[in-house]
C-alpha cells in the first residue's frame, strides 16, 4: 500500500540576510495510514522544519515529499495542522470557528453544520456552539482546534505541540480524546513533542532526531501492548519506564553531540 507520508532524503537551510544554516538533513521516513507517529529531539533538531516540509508549507532546500504518492507542492486539504495555539478567531463563535476551514476551502454543504455539531458532541462540546472562544477554558479551546482540523476531514493530522499550554490533567485527557478520534477514524498523525512520556504513550514508533543538523538519530518502535492501550494507561504498562530510560537516555547523548 502506497505510504501516507513519504519524506525522501530531505534537507533544508535556511537563508538569512547573514547566513545560511542546514536545518535538517537527509531525512527519509515513511507514514503508513492509521499509524501515530512522534518526533522528538533535542530543541532546534529540526521537527517544526519537518511538519512543514510536509505541510507544504516550506519548500525543502533538497529531496521530495509524497503525500499519498503524490509530491507536495504547496498545503492541500488532505493535511491538517494544529499547533499550541488554538489561533481561534474571538468574534466568531465556536461553531463558526469549526467551520472555517470548510469555508475557506469551499466545501461548506447543507448538512456540514450537522456533522459538525456531531463532532463538538464527541468532544463534550454539545452546548458550546453558540458560545465564543473568551467563554471556554484552554482545554476547550484545542477541542474547538481538534474539531476544525477533523472537520475538513484531512488523511493526515500534524500536530505541533497541542498540548504544551495546558495544564497537566487537560492534556492527559486530551491525550487520550486525541488518540481514541484517531484512531476510530483511521487518520495518521505525526506529533511533534518535548514531552517524551507523551511521545511514548501515544505513538506507535518514536522518531529520535538529534542537531546540527538535524537528522534521523534512531526510531524506536512502541510495543504492541503499550501502544493499544489508551495513553493514560499505557504509563502503567510494563516496559514503559524502561523504554522512556532508553530514548532519554538516548536523547541526552544526541544533545551532547549536538552542543557545538
Ligand atoms: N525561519 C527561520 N529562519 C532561519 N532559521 C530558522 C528558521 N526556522 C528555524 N530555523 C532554524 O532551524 C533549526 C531547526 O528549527 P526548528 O524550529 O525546525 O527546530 P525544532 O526542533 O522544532 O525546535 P524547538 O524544539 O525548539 O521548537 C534551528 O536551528 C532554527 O534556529
Amino acid at each position: 500500500m502506497v505510504p501516507v507520508v513519504e519524506m525522501k532524503n530531505i534537507a533544508h537551510v535556511y537563508v538569512t540576510d547573514r547566513e545560511a544554516s542546514l536545518a535538517v538533513e537527509g531525512i527519509d521516513m515513511q507514514v503508513r495510514k492509521g499509524e501515530f507517529i512522534s518526533l522528538v529531539g533535542p530543541s532546534g533538531c529540526g521537527k517544526t522544519t519537518i511538519l512543514s516540509v510536509i505541510a507544504g508549507l516550506l519548500k525543502p532546500s533538497r529531496g521530495e515529499v509524497l503525500v499519498h504518492g503524490k509530491p507536495v507542492n504547496g498545503p492541500t486539504s488532505e493535511v491538517g495542522y494544529m499547533l499550541q495555539q488554538d489561533y481561534l478567531f474571538p468574534w466568531r463563535t465556536i461553531m463558526e470557528n469549526a467551520m472555517i476551514g470548510l469555508e475557506l476551502t469551499g466545501r461548506l454543504t447543507p448538512d456540514s453544520r450537522g456533522r459538525i455539531e456531531n463532532l463538538l458532541q464527541e468532544m463534550g462540546l454539545g452546548n458550546s456552539g453558540t458560545l465564543y472562544p473568551a467563554q471556554l477554558s484552554g482545554g476547550m479551546r484545542q477541542r474547538v482546534a481538534l474539531v476544525r482540523t477533523l472537520a475538513t476531514d484531512p488523511a493526515l493530522l500534524l500536530l505541533d505541540e497541542p498540548f504544551s499550554a495546558l495544564d497537566y490533567q487537560t492534556k492527559l485527557q486530551l491525550e487520550d480524546l486525541i488518540v481514541q478520534t484517531l484512531k476510530e477514524r483511521g487518520k495518521t498523525a505525526i506529533l511533534v513533542t518535548h514531552d517524551l512520556s507523551e511521545a511514548v504513550a501515544m505513538s506507535d514508533k518514536v522518531v529520535l532526531l538529534n542537531r546540527n543538523p538535524g537528522r534521523i538519530h534512531r526510531m524506536f518502535v512502541i510495543p504492541d501492548h503499550i501502544r493499544q492501550a489508551q495513553p493514560f494507561h499505557a504509563r502503567n504498562q510494563p516496559g514503559f519506564n524502561e523504554l522512556f530510560q532508553e530514548i532519554w537516555q538516548e536523547m541526552q547523548m544526541t544533545t551532547r553531540e549536538g552542543v557545538d
